[in-house]
């Protein structure tokens, strides 16, 4: 190489370099400008990521965060007293008699559950009538299963749900005129009959989920007229949607109807409206807490028994179709099941629920741990 290329090729690299100093000193003042503008504009809405850097920062965005007081478990209880029968569509649900509550219930009380929903399956052959008459039958599993409950867990809340698809020969929820058509007032005054045994048993709740109209106040009155109303949580299911979210559950409770179908008395799945005056007419009836039903496909609707019932607090029901979808989306690999039960459990709060019932209940208590 002779001398003067030597001298050209110098030179060249120190302007490289040069250039190079430059654009670095031009993105540093350029940086430093742009931040000095930050303060100065006052500009400072754009800055979101500091906000939730932390998984603790991250779980302080949540305006309620799911606790173990939240959940209410759902618990089958069969008239076979030594039954333990898998339910095939509700992956790990059982049906049990009174003679496996107490094994299967104790481990998850000491993990902290603290409140369980009761359905009544009479199985025995002519358990069934036109009256749903084995509903409130003393030796009935729901009335044996309040007393054991209350004797062995103390401090477990017992709810009671009152309906009467499950006792009756014809799997509607309440008595029938003679065109298969409900008989509301009928109905009404055998609901609340039959609710008024669940809470003289002892059951610290009574919810009734069958959607006939005027049962709220109907309930309310007895309560009060037998002297305990004040001991007595009143939760109505009182936005409760027809649809194909509860096939797991007729299953389990064998309560599918042998004719027709619910869509006269449960809400329309399009019917916001509809479910809004259920909710305010509920509340002005005198229940203590609202519930709707299905939770994830009816968010607006918690969201909006929230804002009706500010006042109070609003229960979603998890049902068995939305588990049953949860476990099947899991299994076919599409989502995690942990994963995908978290965020619906946080769409349930954040639309405003504060009680969420739920077949995943023995999980969370594992998930949220100590
Ligand atoms: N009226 C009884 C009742 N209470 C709760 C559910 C559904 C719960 C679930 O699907 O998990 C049902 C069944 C129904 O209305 O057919
Ligand atoms: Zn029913
Ligand atoms: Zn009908």
């Amino acid at each position: 190489m002779s001398f003067s290329s030597l001298v050209s090729d110098i030179a060249n690299r120190n302007s490289e370099r040069d250039d190079m100093r430059s654009q670095v000193s031009r993105a540093r003042s350029y940086a430093s400008t742009a931040a000095t503008s930050v303060s100065i504009s006052g500009d400072i809405s754009s800055q979101l990521h500091g906000g939730y850097s932390h998984p603790l920062s991250r779980a302080w965005q949540a305006e309620r965060q799911l606790t173990k007081s939240m959940l209410i478990y759902p618990l089958f209880i069969s008239d076979q007293p030594d039954e333990e029968t898998l339910i095939p569509s509700l992956p790990n649900i059982h049906r049990r008699g009174l003679n496996k509550l107490i094994p299967y219930l104790t481990p998850l009380v000491q993990k902290g559950l603290k409140s369980v929903i009761l359905f009544g399956v009479p199985i025995a052959p002519g358990a069934k009538d036109a009256l749903g008459t084995s509903a409130d039958d003393p030796k009935g599993p729901v009335i044996r299963a309040i007393r054991l409950l209350r004797r062995q867990f103390p401090d477990l809340f017992i709810v009671a749900d009152v309906c009467l698809c499950e006792y009756t020969s014809h799997g509607h929820c309440g008595i029938l005129r003679e065109d298969g058509s409900l008989n509301n007032a009928l109905s009404v005054d055998r609901i609340s009959d039959v609710a008024m045994a669940y809470a003289t048993a002892g059951a610290h709740c009574v919810a009734p989920s069958d959607m006939n109209d005027g049962r709220i106040r109907a309930i309310k009155l007895k309560l009060i007229e037998a002297g305990i109303a004040h001991q007595v949580v009143l939760m109505s299911y009182s936005a409760k949607f027809s649809g194909c979210l509860y096939g797991p559950f007729r299953d389990a409770a064998g309560s599918c109807p042998s004719f027709g179908d619910r869509r006269c008395y449960q809400l329309p799945p399009g019917g916001r409206g509809l479910a809004r005056r259920a909710i305010k007419r509920d509340i002005n009836e005198g229940a203590d807490i609202i519930m709707v039903k299905p939770a994830s496909q009816y968010l607006d609707i918690i969201s909006d028994a929230k804002e009706l019932g500010k006042d109070m607090p609003v229960a979603a029901y998890q049902v068995s179709g939305e588990y049953a979808m949860i476990h099947a989306g899991a299994k076919a690999g599409v989502f995690d099941l942990r994963a995908m039960a978290e965020e619906t459990l946080q769409g349930i709060l954040r639309a405003g629920a504060t009680i969420v019932v739920s077949y995943f209940t023995p999980e969370f208590l594992d998930w949220l741990g100590n």
